[in-house]
Order: C-alpha cells, then sequence, then structure tokens
C-alpha cells in the first residue's frame, strides 16, 4: 500500500455497533493508524441508534474489543483519543441537524478540514435513507471538503431494487462520491489476478479461447450461517457472494488489459465482461445452475447442523446454501470457453480460488490415452495459503517414459517481513485517498443484478426446480459435481493447502 499523504478527514461510520464495524471496520483502522497511514487529527465519528457516551464506545470498540490486539494497551489507549460517538436514529432526519453540527465541532475542535466518508454499515433498508437525509442537510456538498460514501453490501435485493437504490443515491451524490464495497476485491490475493495476467508476457498470449479450456471459481465456506441465519434465509448463495464477490473475481479473470491502471480505465474494461456475460435461457436455468442446501451430518466424527435447524431459518426453507452456474462470456477471446463458479457454505474446507485449465495437447506423444485433470492449469489461491499454482508434465526419473504431473509454486508465506493487509484495511485506505480502483461501479453492479435476476426469478415462481441437499461437510449436490462439460472432468475439489492435492489433500 503507497505511504501518499492523507488528508485530514473524518469517517462517519453508521451502525457503529454493529458486527462489522467491532469485526472488522475498526481493526482495518487501527492498523492503518498503526502503521502510521493517518494523519495526528484523524477522527472516526461512530453513529448508531444506542445511547453512548465517547468513553463508553471507546471502551466498547477499542479497550475492550476483542478484535483489536487488547494486549497493547498503550496504543489502543491513544487510538481510542481518535474515536467519537453520536446516538441518531438514522431513519428520522431531526438527527442529521445533530449529526451535523457535531461533525462541525469535530472540525473546528481538531482542526480538520472538511473531508467526510460516510461508511453505511447499518440494515441494507436504511441506505437509501441516509443517502438522502444526508443530502437534505447538505453533508453531500464539496464545497468546503470531499464526501464520500462507502456503501456495504448487499446493494439491492434484486436488479429493480438495485436500480432503484443506485438512481436514489445518484440524485444526492456524485458518482465518483459513491464506493460500492466488495471485500474481495481489497484482497491481496485478487489483486495479484491483474498483476500476473498484465505484468508477465507469459500468460496473457495464452489468455484466451486458443488455449483455455475452462475456467472454474470456488469459494467454499466450511461454516454454515451462524449468527446470520435471519439475514441468510432472505439472502441465499446467489445474492449472498454469486452476485457480487464471484461476478466480480471473473470480471478480473475476463477482462482486456486497461489502457492504463487508473479506476476508470479498469473499471470501463471489467464492465465490458458483464456486459458480454451470456444471459442464461429459462432451460438453461434449469439445467446449468444448481442450487443445494445442507443437511445435518456427521463430518468428522462431529455432528453438523442442517441448515433448516438453524437459528432464524424457517423450517421449510428453499433458500440455497450452495450455488453452482455454468455460463459463457461472448466476445472475441472467451468464445465457447465455460465459466463455471461455486459458492457454498458447509463445505469441507474454506477455500477461495480461481482455477485455469489449459486445453491439452492436440497430440499426445507420451499417453495413449487422455488424462482430462492432469493437464495443465494454473491456480490463484485467495485464501487460505495463498499463492499461486502451476501444474505441469514432467517425466518419471527412471527407464521408459512416463509423464506426471508436478506442482510449481508460489505462495505468499514465503514472502518473509510482507504485510498482508486486510481487505477492509486496503479498501478503507483507498477510499481515504479517493481511488475507487476497488470498488464497483453502479453500471457494473446492475449489469450483474441482471445476469442473476432471471435465475432467482425462475427459483421463486418455478417450484418444480429442485433444491438438492447436500449432507454439510461434503462438497455440495452430486449432480453439480457433474455440470463440468466433458467426458470424465469434474471440479477440481481444492485442500487447505495450495499443492496438497490427489490422496495428500487435507480439508
Ligand atoms: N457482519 C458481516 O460480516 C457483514 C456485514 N455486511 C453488511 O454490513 C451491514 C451491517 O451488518 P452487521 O454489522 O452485521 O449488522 P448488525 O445488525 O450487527 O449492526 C447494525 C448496526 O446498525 C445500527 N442501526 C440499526 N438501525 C439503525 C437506525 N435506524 N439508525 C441508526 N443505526 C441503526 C445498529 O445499532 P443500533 O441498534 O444501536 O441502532 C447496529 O450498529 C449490513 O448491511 C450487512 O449486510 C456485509 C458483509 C459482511
Ligand atoms: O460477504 C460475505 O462474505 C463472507 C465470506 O467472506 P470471506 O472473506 O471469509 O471469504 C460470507 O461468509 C458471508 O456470508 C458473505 O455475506
Amino acid at each position: 500500500m503507497s505511504k501518499t499523504k492523507i488528508e485530514d478527514q473524518v469517517l462517519v461510520i453508521f451502525g457503529a455497533s454493529g458486527d462489522l464495524t467491532m469485526r472488522k471496520l475498526i481493526p482495518a483502522v487501527f492498523n492503518l493508524y498503526k502503521r502510521g497511514f493517518l494523519p495526528q487529527n484523524y477522527q472516526v465519528l461512530g453513529v448508531s441508534r444506542t445511547h453512548y457516551t465517547d468513553q463508553e464506545y471507546q471502551k466498547l470498540a477499542v479497550l475492550e474489543n476483542p478484535h483489536l490486539p487488547t494486549l497493547e494497551k498503550d496504543e489502543l489507549a491513544v487510538f481510542a483519543q481518535h474515536v467519537r460517538y453520536q446516538a441518531i436514529d438514522t431513519a428520522d432526519i431531526t438527527g442529521y441537524h445533530t449529526l451535523k453540527e457535531r461533525l462541525d465541532n469535530l472540525f473546528k475542535e481538531c482542526s480538520i478540514s472538511k473531508n467526510c466518508i460516510f461508511y453505511l454499515s447499518t440494515p441494507p433498508s436504511l441506505y437509501e435513507t441516509i443517502g438522502a437525509n444526508l443530502s437534505k442537510v447538505g453533508l453531500n456538498k464539496e464545497s468546503d471538503g470531499w464526501k464520500r460514501v462507502i456503501i456495504e453490501k448487499p446493494f439491492g435485493y434484486d436488479l429493480a431494487s438495485a436500480n432503484a437504490l443506485n438512481e436514489r443515491l445518484l440524485n444526492c451524490f456524485q458518482e465518483n462520491q459513491l464506493y460500492r464495497i466488495d471485500h474481495y476485491l481489497g484482497k491481496e490475493t485478487v489483486q495479484n489476478l491483474l498483476v500476473t495476467r498484465f505484468a508477465n508476457s507469459i500468460f496473457e498470449p495464452l489468455w484466451n479461447r486458443n488455449y483455455i479450456q475452462r475456467v472454474e471459481i470456488t469459494s467454499a465456506e466450511s461454516v454454515g450461517v451462524e449468527k446470520r441465519g435471519g439475514y441468510y434465509d432472505k439472502s441465499g448463495a446467489m445474492r449472498d457472494m454469486i452476485q457480487n464477490h464471484l461476478l466480480q473475481l471473473v470480471a478480473l479473470v475476463a477482462m482486456e488489459p486497461p489502457a492504463k491502471m487508473d479506476a476508470t480505465s479498469i473499471r470501463n474494461e471489467k464492465d465490458k465482461v458483464f456486459q458480454a456475460i451470456r444471459p442464461l435461457t429459462q432451460e438453461e436455468i434449469r439445467k446449468d445452475v444448481i442450487r443445494g442446501q445442507y443437511m445435518a451430518s456427521t463430518y468428522k466424527e462431529e455432528a453438523m447442523t442442517g441448515y433448516r435447524e438453524e437459528t432464524g431459518v424457517a423450517p421449510e426453507s428453499r433458500t440455497e446454501t450452495f450455488a453452482a452456474i455454468k455460463f459463457f462470456i461472448d466476445n472475441w477471446r472467451w468464445a465457447d470457453v465455460p465459466f463455471y463458479i461455486r459458492t457454498g457454505k458447509k463445505l469441507p474446507t474454506r477455500v477461495s480460488e480461481v482455477v485455469i485449465h489449459f486445453k491439452p495437447n492436440h497430440h499426445h506423444l507420451f499417453s495413449d490415452k487422455k488424462l482430462p485433470n492432469q493437464q495443465n492449469i494454473l491456480v490463484f489461491r485467495i485464501q487460505p495459503n495463498e499463492g499461486i499454482l502451476l501444474k505441469f508434465g514432467l517425466k518419471v526419473p527412471g527407464t521408459g517414459v512416463n509423464v506426471e504431473s508436478v506442482n510449481m509454486d508460489f505462495l505468499y508465506e514465503d514472502l518473509s517481513n510482507t504485510y498482508v493487509p486486510e481487505a477492509y484495511e486496503r479498501l478503507l485506505l483507498d477510499c481515504m485517498q479517493g481511488d475507487a480502483t476497488l470498488y464497483a461501479r453502479g453500471d457494473s453492479v446492475l449489469k450483474a443484478w441482471e445476469f442473476v435476476d432471471p435465475i432467482l426469478k425462475a427459483w421463486k415462481d418455478d417450484p418444480s426446480i429442485p433444491v438438492y441437499g447436500y449432507p454439510a461437510g461434503t462438497w455440495g449436490p452430486e449432480n453439480a459435481m457433474n455440470m463440468i462439460e466433458g467426458e470424465g472432468l469434474k471440479w477440481r475439489n481444492p485442500c487447505k493447502n495450495l499443492t496438497n492435492d490427489g490422496i495428500y489433500c487435507e480439508l
């Protein structure tokens, strides 16, 4: 992360007492502070309905926050002085006058130019109201200091609501003031997709339909819905993971090289990918989209709860905890190359990776059989055990010519003394610097909704489309495993460690 000077500013967090703020946002700001990125007069102003004094909130969010290094007492105590609190009901306009007054006092007291980030980390139903109310009291105006708004996911519930939210926010703010966060874009290895593709001369010539047989993206979680059953049951894997994180990854894998490494050029190229994703027909929705729901099972000798038994989940719920899609991108580079994406909860391990499967040799000199799963593959491991793996065939030492698949890998952990920032840390810093490259642009978010919306609609309207059960701790429904086109081809089921696959797979 570059140490460009950060202008003095206030970070206003709406939803200051919430889970995300405590687990991710405050720790991210603390790390930026500790690493010397923030100016001396930097301030965080927490906002939610519950009444706290500044001191009570400092205790809750900083001094006794279990997600901060509680042993670093001195540093936490100094950092806590940069954190204040204001109780308002964000649904009620009167609170915004109080907020404005409080901000004006803070600007004066701490000699801060009137630069502000408003981070919306409340229930999503409030995003529109907060935007409108900020603008009603003039907190959208940039005449005396810039104003930026970070909008947490989900950005809309479907295409229509995302469109409406976008329009209403754009009535109050300029597009360049809006930062739609997708924390996957802040992950170091995700950014490395672009660097690997465009900083090296060996990959890009092969990065097309002539050499690539298929692309797979897996984002698996071993946990279930935990305490978020109420939210998740209304969302499901398609809205929670695919519409945003996975389709953003697709755009980075598939985009053309940008003219420059700036926000506009990169986001223009990503948008063209969304534009080229072929919409699924009703028949394809039935055939090439698979949804599943985890069922109670015993995994590694541990009893695992089924989804319908989770707190907050309806006993007859048909919400998907697993989803997989096969689709195509209709452009010059990717014509006829299938893309497969899948995500799920209570799968055997937590792992996210992008796998590029190259086409096998046309002429098999060393084997009379095709070895479909031993062809060249390039794996971008997003988490855990972050790194890149290239698999290729090598001669087994000894007599005869036997070819075996071997690994060439790079692991981030081998770079000693390299600090890898958490996604929220990187993204917050970018917003503080006014760099929107790693945030999703409105037009692309809407195009991603255009792709998933017909699927969600078909699932809602047609009860004959099945929700397949899968035992918790497995790789999802059986038929998802068999959806890869081509004889004998299967998903690469990743292990905990990037290079340990096959019989050594450790989950
Ligand atoms: N938690 C997570 O891991 C993730 C969360 N998100 C998104 O982040 C957002 C926040 O999630 P999360 O932190 O889990 O939610 P929580 O329910 O834990 O927190 C919600 C926060 O909003 C405040 N709030 C609710 N209503 C109002 C209101 N009318 N006026 C002012 N403040 C209000 C609550 O405080 P109070 O009751 O005191 O007002 C609380 O601080 C959601 O949109 C979620 O989708 C996205 C990715 C991951
Ligand atoms: O946005 C979300 O992401 C998490 C997974 O994020 P990761 O960084 O741990 O891969 C997911 O658990 C959650 O349901 C979803 O809302």
